[in-house]
């Protein structure tokens, strides 16, 4: 089968974005694979799907896949390039959307810029949401907040690093860092992601704080590894850092790919996040029947 993509990014965070509005590709998960593969296929972190969606007040179904194919629930820098994509295809003309992810309804708006703003919504702490098990853990009181305790089994046994957790649609575990640079992204990165105590794995960030209102940031992402940025990492960094008292509500991230700006009043606030949307280049490819 032959189909058509555009393939794009938000501060690196690179997708293959797909147009399902007409008819449903019926792509499998080894589809996703192919696609996101960077030797076989069109390479990216994730895959965007577009959908039309029947439900009254939203325009568009946003549906997620990791590179390693599975569907998930969030992708902020994604929001950005999906506004951007269905503005430039012609599929709205609006300037602000709403769209139904699995993680609930964002709201993207592109600006007079191209800069894009996206409201994701609430962060959600409540753990069994996120989800997190915390049966017999001592949580460590940090701000108005708690870190908890993960005991890292691999490379150094008995590590213990102290995460905030929170969901923002999708699964966060951010630590405190020195510097981002020497961080052990890479080795603890893919531990914590499938750390026991997440059910469906999680995205581990690293947070350095330069000042109140600017944070360095990687992220180890689940389904992905390390990526240029994460949006919704960024979103649960800042929240998290907020929380623990370090951080003020308006906060420029500064990720290995470019620059986010995260805003959050806290408590039911929705988290505002803005950045860059491009288009790198469009095409066809033929994907194997049998994947
Ligand atoms: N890159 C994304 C997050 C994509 C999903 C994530 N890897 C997960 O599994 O939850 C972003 O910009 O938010």
């Amino acid at each position: 089968m032959r189909i058509r993509f555009t393939k794009m990014q938000g501060a690196g965070n690179d997708f293959v974005v797909l147009d399902e509005t007409r008819a449903r590709l019926g792509l499998t998960r080894g589809h996703y694979r192919f696609l996101a593969d960077r030797h076989f296929g069109v390479g990216a972190d994730q895959i965007l799907s577009v959908r039309t969606s029947p439900a009254p007040g939203i325009d568009f179904e946003y549906v997620i896949h990791n590179a390693d194919g599975g569907e998930v629930e969030q992708c902020g820098n994604g929001a950005r390039c999906f506004v951007r994509y269905v503005r430039d295809h012609g599929l709205a003309t609006r300037d602000v959307l709403r769209v139904q992810t699995l993680g609930g309804v964002i709201e993207p708006r592109l600006g007079a810029d191209g800069r894009v703003t996206v409201n994701m919504g609430a962060p959600v702490f409540d753990l069994p949401r996120v989800p997190f098990d915390a049966a017999g853990l001592q949580p460590q009181a940090a701000g108005s907040w708690q870190k908890w305790p993960l005991a890292l089994y691999g490379p150094a046994p008995d590590t213990i690093k102290y995460v905030a957790i929170l969901s923002m649609g999708n699964p966060h575990a951010v630590q405190l860092v020195d510097d981002v640079e020497t961080a052990p992204v890479l080795q603890e990165g893919p531990l914590i992601e499938h750390h026991p105590r997440f059910p469906k794995r999680v995205n581990a960030g690293f947070m350095q704080v330069v000042s109140r209102s600017q944070i360095r940031l990687r992220v180890y992402e689940r389904g992905a590894g390390e990526t240029l940025a994460c949006g919704t990492g960024a979103c649960a960094a800042v929240v998290a850092g907020v929380r623990l008292g370090l951080l003020d509500g308006c906060v420029e991230v500064a990720t290995r790919g470019g620059a986010l700006t995260i805003e959050w009043a806290g408590g039911d606030a929705p988290v505002l996040m803005t950045g860059p949307a491009t288009t790198v280049f469009e095409g066809d490819i033929e994907i194997p029947d049998t994947l």
